[in-house]
């Protein structure tokens, strides 16, 4: 047996590591300027230990920018670097300071956070660099200045140097084709992407502010003029709320930090969840619920993600489950890896965790409002609907609570969970197999005669008109027991409801056999299939009805998930209640006056179902005048 050491080419890996590894160039600064944070941060340990006993004075980056020499210089006051540490952290790529220096520090107890990983990022500036300088004042007292140059391929060079104040500067010279990095606006717009909430103040230019004259002079009113006055512009906020603990936060705190991250959104979100977990993995963030409403699509995609208060992406899609992506907010965990590709972060057991953890949360805190105060639930439920049913059919340990606070709505306004109304409609709508049915619309104006018709029986009828309500139905009808789900125009009452009460049919089979034809002669044949039913007389003479099974294969075949080749056809019922004394009166009709009642009482069954259009409205409305 024989034992080796893989051998790496610097010269081969080095143009991958600057070409390949991160495939947005623009991310050179936030690798940058998140070092330069650290830098600040290592400080702030050391002289917390003791270790750094001078002054550590006014900790920020600043962002340089010099058109005429083509450079950009990120400056920081932090620890520093001697020529030595020059050599193992730079020279040395894939060598981590930052993971040695967590190691080293792990068990004290400052609350600094390092961002740095894996002793790649500080590579990433030649995307856009043709030369890159590093010029480090180290923090000890004798320390030496350095400056190290490299233009991008494994040489470098290093020397003594000046230098005034402790910290590093990086300087870019910002190569041909990138340009676009020299520009103000570009650069503003990374740094306000990645940088906006870094703990430490990151300068990049100036800003006027209005100031009170300091020589106090007056306007003509007698007011202090106002002044302007140049300062430095600060472009994060070092302490984002999600950093703090909720107790120290209050109602307005938590709307303004939306507004902070949102400044283009106006409504106020419904609630908020304060996220702070330290064991098994580290997890802090605050998501929000914004009011859906039907604005599904606009509300998605709206959670940021970050790893120590660095912006890493938001797009959250395939991190989070799909129904959580429509919660806003932000999410911050030093578990989430910030270099790696997405399918990586898929895959990974911490991103895994984390998005069962939300999930849980989540719904522990509807249940929690739920419990708190039912009233105000309810009147959030219109926006909660749609995320909870999206939960339930994605979820099931989200569905498994969900059971305990998912409402559903009759047509007059009353509000019930599932199992409530079962129990509320099991005496008068359970079917002679012991089925309760529960009985629903998809819309209450559309089929106003149907809802009526129920409601006048005594029985309540649900409102489920979201653009899921197929597939959640599906889900209940498996999750509870003897329930089955019906739409009120799916048949006549007493066939969804079958109680098997007979009504003696007023018509004869043979009659019933004399007049078929006479329908049939009126309707397409293959749409409508005609069928004579004993109802009572109150009801109306003819329904037309699309069998519950046809329609939702229908809808499942829109929504793409049923899984047949070509349409389903559109078939439908046309009852015609043999009870009816209209009906009786076709019978005794003879001729044309025969078929235009057949006609007149089938056109107002479409009517009702809202299928009369085009043409065989117009041909209706003008028979309707003629018969006034
Ligand atoms: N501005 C700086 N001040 C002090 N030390 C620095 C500075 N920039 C880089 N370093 C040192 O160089 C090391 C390598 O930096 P690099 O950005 O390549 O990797 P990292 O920050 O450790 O990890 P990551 O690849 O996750 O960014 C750092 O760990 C740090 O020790």
């Amino acid at each position: 047996m024989k034992k080796g050491h893989i051998n790496v080419e610097t010269e081969n890996i080095f143009p991958i590591i600057k070409k390949f590894l991160y495939s947005d160039h623009e991310i050179f600064l936030r690798e940058l300027v998140s070092n330069a944070v650290d830098a600040s941060q290592k400080l702030k340990v050391l002289s917390k230990s003791g270790e750094y006993n001078k002054e550590v004075g006014d900790l920020k980056v600043e962002i340089l920018l010099d058109k005429d020499a083509k450079t950009l210089t990120v400056r920081d006051y932090g620890i520093g670097m001697t020529a030595e540490e020059i050599d193992k952290y730079i020279n040395q790529i894939a060598f981590s300071g930052a993971e040695e220096f967590v190691q080293k520090y792990k068990d004290s107890d400052s609350k600094e956070s390092i961002i740095g990983h894996f002793g790649l990022g500080f590579y990433s500036a030649f995307m856009v660099a043709e030369k890159v300088e590093i010029i480090s004042l180290g923090r000890h007292d004798d320390a030496t200045p350095v400056k190290w140059v490299s233009n991008g391929t494994t040489e470098y060079t290093i020397e003594e140097t000046e230098k005034e104040k402790r910290g590093t500067d990086i300087i870019l010279h910002i190569n041909e084709e990138s340009a676009e990095f020299l520009e103000e606006a570009r650069i503003s717009g990374i740094l306000n992407k990645y940088c906006k909430f870094l703990p430490i103040p990151v300068i990049f230019g100036t800003r006027t502010e209005k100031i009170d004259d300091p020589k106090g002079e007056k306007d003509e009113e007698g007011n202090v003029k106002q002044i302007d006055n140049v300062v430095p512009d600060q472009i994060n906020n070092p302490s984002p709320a999600w950093t703090k603990m909720p107790a120290d936060l209050k109602k307005e705190d938590y709307s303004s930090f939306y507004r902070e991250l949102y400044p283009m959104t106006f409504e106020d979100p419904l609630f908020h969840i304060h996220l702070n977990v330290d064991y098994p993995f580290n997890l802090t963030g605050i998501l929000y619920f914004p009011k859906i409403k039907e604005n599904v699509e606009i509300q998605k995609n709206k959670i940021q993600l970050y790893s120590n208060q660095v912006f890493i992406t938001d797009n959250v899609e395939e991190i989070v489950p799909e129904f959580l992506t429509l919660l806003h907010g932000v999410i911050d965990s030093p578990d989430i890896p910030l270099n790696v590709s997405r399918s990586y972060l898929q895959s990974d057991s911490n991103v895994k965790k984390i998005s069962s953890h939300i999930t849980k949360k989540v719904a522990d805190k509807l249940k929690q409002m739920f419990n708190k105060d039912r009233e105000d639930f309810e009147a959030k439920w219109p926006d909660l609907k749609i995320f909870s049913e999206y939960g339930m059919l994605s979820d099931d340990k989200f569905a498994d609570k969900a059971k305990a606070f998912h409402l559903v709505e009759t047509t007059d306004g009353k509000f019930f969970t599932a199992e409530e109304f079962k129990e509320e409609v099991k005496a008068t709508q359970t079917d002679k197999d012991d089925k309760t049915i529960f009985l629903y619309t998809s819309n209450k104006e559309e089929q106003f005669s149907f809802v009526k018709a129920a409601n006048d029986r005594g029985y309540k009828v649900l409102e489920l008109k979201s653009p899921l309500t197929a597939h959640w139905i599906q889900k209940m009808e498996t999750s509870l027991e003897n329930v089955s789900f019906a739409r009120v125009d799916a048949d006549t009452l007493d066939k969804l409801i079958n109680k098997e009460e007979d009504i003696p049919s007023k018509l004869s089979e043979k009659e019933q056999e004399e007049l078929k034809p006479v329908f049939e002669g009126i309707v397409d044949k293959d749409k409508f299939k005609i069928q004579f039913e004993s109802m009572s007389e109150s009801e109306s003479p003819i329904v037309v009805t699309q069998p519950e099974f046809i329609r939702r294969m229908q809808e499942q075949q829109q929504m793409g998930g049923a899984g047949f080749m070509g349409a389903f056809p559109e078939t439908y019922n046309m009852i015609v209640n043999s009870n009816h004394p209209k009906i009786s009166a076709i019978l005794a009709a003879k001729g044309d006056e025969q078929s235009e009642k057949a006609k007149q009482l089938t056109d107002l069954a479409m009517l009702s179902q809202g299928m009369l259009k085009g043409e065989a409205l117009t041909n209706f409305v003008n028979r309707s005048i003629e018969l006034v």
